[in-house]
């Protein structure tokens, strides 16, 4: 008996902490399977003897995109690498599903493409978005319509066809908040998608708060090292089956590598996100003291982005950075600085981008791990060319999200 006792893995706890599934979740079996790190599966095909069985199988999916009972016969069907990530990141979400992506815009085609399939083709959106979603929403590439509002005008915008409704909070690159409780509740029966790349599971999990499908571009927190690129959708087991039927059809796949890279990247995701925010909201607690400064943004669930308006050229900044890296994307280890109106957002209509809060002298700064001190003092030599100014003049009192 004590030998079966000392066998036997426990059964794992019903409800562990955010950390602990960060660590553990997509790798309950690992020890049954007497391996510490994850096995990556390369194939890219599946040996079968027994063409009837692979036929029912093929049918299977092709019927309810549910996932293969065994070996997924093809690659565009499953992986069980890509798989483990896939169920940490919906443990992390609190969803039941998660399907895995090329992308975060391949990840959105694929939820559009649902959506459209079931013929609800048009999607109520709140500005802003990332510029690439704002672009594949607008420009109709996938037959999608889309109604631009603002949270309180979803309501209204909601048409029998509507398939879908969209924000991003906090929002890329402003870092706007939307009330994802109220945003919900507008929707009535219509799914409401949040892009969740900004905050992560770590500081907000939109299904909480009525949310149906989150969104994520993995590339960016998920990963976590810039490098590895890839999208995620966690939602219900049943749109999940449909995303699984688009990924088949499209081809848009998560290379097994990839999925494990972003597995070992989950597992350290709270402490990343939580130590580069600490030195985000210092970052932005000195910007809003710092008179070279118009405005700063930063959101009230906190985070590791910050934004921030320069009263001059902000083209010198991102020329003047030397430990930053001058580079759109963000999420990762070291820090980015990137120009929004000239990269991130470049294809969104000036106008459009304009009315949404991407101006001109916005600059958008993703916080990495770096020593906070080096940060600023970087920061500062790239805002004035000059030395960094004494600590006295940081100690005006922290504002968020203010002009001056
Ligand atoms: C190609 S531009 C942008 C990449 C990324 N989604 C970002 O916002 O930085």
């Amino acid at each position: 008996m004590d030998n079966e006792v000392s066998m036997t893995p426990p059964a794992p706890t019903p409800s562990r902490a955010l950390a602990t599934e960060a660590v553990h979740a997509g790798r309950d079996d690992l020890a049954s399977l007497g391996v510490h790190a994850p096995p990556i599966d390369l194939s890219t095909t599946y040996p079968s003897y027994d063409s009837r069985d692979e036929a029912m199988r093929i049918d299977a999916f092709a019927t309810t995109g549910s996932l293969p009972d065994g070996p997924p016969v093809y690659a565009r069907l499953d992986n069980p690498t890509t798989g483990r990530f896939e169920t940490a990141l919906a443990r992390l979400e609190g969803t039941d599903s998660a399907v895995a992506f090329a992308s975060g815009m391949a990840a959105l085609t694929a939820v559009l493409l649902a959506r459209a399939s079931q013929g609800l083709r048009h999607v109520v959106a709140v500005r802003p978005l990332y510029g690439c979603s704002d672009h594949l929403l607008g420009a109709g590439l996938l037959g999608t319509e889309v109604t631009w509002t603002d949270p309180a005008g979803i309501a209204d915008a909601i048409r029998p066809d509507t398939g879908l409704v969209m924000v991003e909070t906090p929002a890329n690159p402003t870092l706007a908040e939307v009330d994802i409780r109220a945003v919900a509740h507008a929707c009535g029966t219509v799914p409401l998608l949040v892009d969740n790349t900004f905050a992560t599971p770590v500081l907000q999990r939109p299904v909480e708060h009525g949310a149906r499908i989150v969104l994520h571009s993995a590339t960016k927190y998920l990963g976590g090292h810039g490098d590895v690129m890839g999208g995620v959708v966690a939602c219900d087991e049943e749109f999940a089956a449909t995303l699984r039927q688009v990924r088949f059809a499209t081809g848009g796949v998560l290379h097994p590598l990839a999925g494990y890279l972003l597995l070992r990247g989950l597992s350290t995701l709270p402490v990343r996100v939580r130590a580069a925010s600490t030195s985000a909201a210092e970052l932005v607690r000195r910007l809003t003291a710092d008179p070279r400064i118009a405005r700063v943004h930063y959101p009230r669930i906190g985070g590791a982005m910050i934004s921030f308006e320069v009263y001059g050229d902000p083209h010198r900044v991102i020329s003047g950075v030397r430990l930053i890296t001058p580079a759109v994307s963000l999420g990762s280890v070291d820090s980015l600085i990137q120009h929004p109106a000239s990269i991130s957002h470049r294809i969104v209509e000036e106008g459009d981008r304009r009315a949404a809060g991407v101006g001109d002298r916005l600059l958008r700064m993703s916080v990495g791990l770096e020593d906070v001190e080096d940060l600023w003092a970087d920061l500062c030599q790239a805002l004035s060319d000059g030395p960094v100014p004494s600590a006295r003049t940081a100690e005006r009192p922290l504002h968020s999200t203010a002009g001056r």
